[in-house]
């Protein structure tokens, strides 16, 4: 059966389904493309044993605090490689804006005036749907696609910024990425001093080794699924670049995978914050860190009653950035734990591999 035919409704011009009309159109279950294997579904669990990952306060005045905060920051990124931020500098009110306005965009805007900013390869940026690699039907019929559409917005450098590519609608999108764009790269700078600091690294340390931000923004919407058992927003992977800023509406969804005692790894679902920034540790900084911090796995699991909005800010080297671990982590007792890569490298074998789990660091680490 031609599967990609069956479901005509939803497949735009350009062959990319989107989730947001599939969703709408009242389907009971899910078309099998976005049906996960057994092993990767998630199992939900009833939350008798709420946990929470770390919140740590920004607003440090005095010595005494500082050195605290250091040491929470540490035990965030040694235990979870995640932590909530809160009096980060942020203006609450801009949280509120790009939520609202990215919202706004994905259910106010009808489907023509969406697809006139459609991309239709991974890394380009504008109006996307995971898409099947290849054009070969036994292939993509192995592939599982994610129960989510988002827009992508090349963010800085300066010099990759062109708000015409963004949505016109609400008036006020283009305005309030490039505010968000300007104050997540203030606060993503001074996490990665405080995470040097964190570390008895000089502030500059981990940002010196990252170079000039690449950031993106990348605006995810799953609408409701009438089969979250069987799906999932976004599947299990840890970010490729240095640092992640995450900030949710109030739906719940997204997931990290916090390894537990005994080796016993469990998904726990982040609480949605308002005012709150979510901190993820992505690989380079794992690399860079020497393994003693670890970049997080995530996952966005589903919902059968409400569309989830999220707004993912990553900061990213440039593709020829050598990354390698800091010589001030290295030595005779704790030897480089990772080859060096040239960043451009990393991010081609993310794209061919795809990003299951941490496989792509895990091809990095050195036999010890
Ligand atoms: O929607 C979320 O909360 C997660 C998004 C995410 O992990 C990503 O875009 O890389
Ligand atoms: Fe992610």
């Amino acid at each position: 059966m031609n599967v990609h035919r069956s479901y005509p409704m939803e497949v735009s011009e350009e062959g990319i389904r989107r989730v947001q009309p599939l969703a709408q159109s009242g389907l009971s279950r899910v078309p099998p493309q976005y049906i996960q294997p057994l092993h990767t579904r998630p199992v939900f669990h009833t939350r008798t044993e709420p946990r929470n990952i770390p919140l740590i306060d920004l607003s440090f005045f005095d010595p005494t605090r500082r050195a605290s905060t250091l040491e929470s920051i540490a035990s965030a990124c040694r235990d979870w490689g995640a932590f909530h931020v809160t009096n980060h500098g942020v203006p609450l009110s801009l949280l509120g804006a790009i939520r609202r306005t990215g919202r706004a965009f994905f259910t106010d805007c009808p489907m023509s005036e969406k697809l006139r900013y459609a991309c239709s390869t991974t890394a380009s940026e504008g109006y996307g749907s995971k898409m099947l690699a290849t054009s070969d039907q036994q292939q993509d019929d192995a592939q599982v696609l994610d129960w989510r559409d988002y827009f992508d917005h090349h963010t800085l450098p300066l010099s990759r910024r062109n708000p015409d590519r963004w949505p016109e609608f609400p008036p006020d999108y283009r305005d309030t990425v490039a505010r968000y764009s300007d104050e997540m790269k203030i606060l993503a700078q001074k996490l990665l001093a405080l995470i040097s600091e964190s570390l008895g690294l000089r502030a500059s340390c981990i940002e010196d080794a990252v170079g000039e931000f690449y950031q993106n923004i990348t605006i995810s919407f799953y609408p409701p699924c009438p089969e979250p058992d069987l799906t999932l927003g976004l599947q299990s992977h840890s970010d490729i670049g240095a640092i992640t800023l995450l900030i949710q509406d109030d739906v719940e969804g997204l997931q990290v995978l916090k390894s537990g005692d005994g080796g016993v790894d469990k998904w726990v679902t982040v609480e949605p914050l308002s005012d709150a920034v979510l901190v993820l540790l992505a690989d380079q900084t794992e690399i860079i860190t020497n393994g003693k911090y670890r970049s997080c796995e995530h996952r966005a699991i589903t919902n059968p009653d409400r569309a989830r909005l999220s707004v993912a800010t990553f900061h990213d080297p440039a593709k020829t950035v050598k990354i390698s671990p800091v010589s001030e982590l290295i030595d005779e007792s704790s030897p480089a734990k990772y080859r060096d890569v040239v960043y451009g490298d990393y991010v081609l074998s993310w794209y061919t591999k795809g990003p299951e789990g941490k496989r792509n660091i895990d091809a990095l680490v050195l036999d010890s």
